[in-house]
Formats: structure tokens, sequence, C-alpha cells
């Protein structure tokens, strides 16, 4: 599902990220066909659109926000989770790659294509019933969302959507994703 909201330069959604999203071959390994975020975040006007669009998510129809917080994986989903947490009004929670956080944590390991990845959030991150909204840059296999939302339940939260610039769809993401709501800009 592609949103269709235009920049402040005219661009509608799908412009933007096809004009400013670079795909780079071969990265991290051969193979990989790397998103690369850097350009649309240099860019403000696609930068705010898109920003906007991954915040939409977390209201209704009427446009009332409905989650107290936004949550965002270390780190691309920081530098775009943060501002649309500002943009709806709530807070923000960095969910941290192992051993960053100073306080008690909830911690939830997953495996990788190669060995595994920790992360974790503060436990009193998110209150019991607290409805949140995840944000981050891609969802390739699943394993960073679904590491999260088990981590947002663990706190005894409710995840009430994951929302993505971009999905790659050929990497099946949402069979990890079972029951949750997931929003994507773009689906490759
Ligand atoms: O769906 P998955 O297979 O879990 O992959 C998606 C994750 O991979 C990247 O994070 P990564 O930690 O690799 O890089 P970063 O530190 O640059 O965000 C990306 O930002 C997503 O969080
Ligand atoms: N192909 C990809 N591009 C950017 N970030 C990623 N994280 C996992 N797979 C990725």
């Amino acid at each position: 599902m592609t949103v269709s909201e235009t920049a402040a330069d005219g661009r509608s959604l799908e412009e933007t990220l096809e004009r400013l999203v670079a795909d780079v071959p071969d990265f991290p390994e051969p193979g990989v066909g790397f998103k690369d975020i850097t350009p649309l975040l240099a860019d403000h006007a696609g930068f705010t659109q898109v920003v906007e669009a991954l915040a939409a998510p977390g209201r209704d129809a009427d446009g009332n926000v409905t989650v107290t917080k936004v949550l965002g994986m270390e780190s691309r989903g920081f530098i775009l989770g943060a501002p649309a947490a500002l943009h709806l009004g709530v807070g923000f929670v960095p969910v941290r790659k192992a051993g960053k956080l100073p306080r008690e944590t909830h911690a939830v390991s997953y495996s990788l294509e190669y060995g595994e990845a920790t992360l974790e959030i503060h436990t009193d991150a998110v209150a019991p019933g607290e409805r949140v909204l995840v944000i981050d840059d891609v969802l390739a296999t699943g394993g960073t969302a679904a590491a999260t939302i088990e981590l947002v339940e663990r706190c005894g939260g409710v995840v009430a959507g994951v929302s993505v610039l971009l999905e790659l769809g050929f990497l099946d993401p949402r069979s990890k994703l079972p029951g949750t709501q997931v929003h994507s800009l773009l689906v490759s």
C-alpha cells in the first residue's frame, strides 16, 4: 500500500521515495541490495513528508491521535521515530542494541542471517495497556520488528501498528508479524 500525500515540493510520496532512496548493490555484502535513506534525510521536504506519513497510523480516521508513545529501533528507527513522535505530540521510546540502556531492561534476542542480535527496552518505558506505534526505516526479514513487538508485550503494552518506509516483500517479513498491523510506505 502506498500513501500518496504530496510534499511541499509537490511530489507524491512515491516520487519522493523513488527519487531520494538510493539502491546500493552488494552492501554490506555481495547479494544485498541496500536501501540507503540518507539522501531522503538530507532533503527537508522529503524528510518531512515521510515522517508525517510514517506517523499517520498513529491517528484514527478523524485525525485523533490513538497512541501515547512512538518506539524506534536503533539506529535508523531513531532518526524517523523521534520526529514522528513530536509530530503526533507524544513521547519517544528508544529500542536499543544490547548493553546501551543504563537501567533495568527487557531483552529479546533474534537470529540474523549470520549470528544473532539483541534488542532491549527499559522495563518502565511502556506502561501496561499503553498503545504504541513502532517505526523503522526498513522491514526486511521482520526479525527486528518481531523482537520489538515482543519487548512491548513484555512491558504489558499493545502495539497499535508497525510503520515503515520500505518493506522488502520478497523476504516475507509479515510471516514473522502475525496479527500485527503493518503499514509500509513502499513495498519492493
Ligand atoms: O527486518 P530485519 O531483517 O530485522 O532488518 C531490518 C532492520 O535492519 C536495519 O537495522 P540495522 O540494525 O541493521 O542497522 P542500523 O543500525 O543502521 O539501523 C534496519 O534499520 C531495520 O531496523
Ligand atoms: N536491504 C536493506 N537495506 C537497508 N537496510 C536493511 N536492513 C536489512 N536489510 C536492509
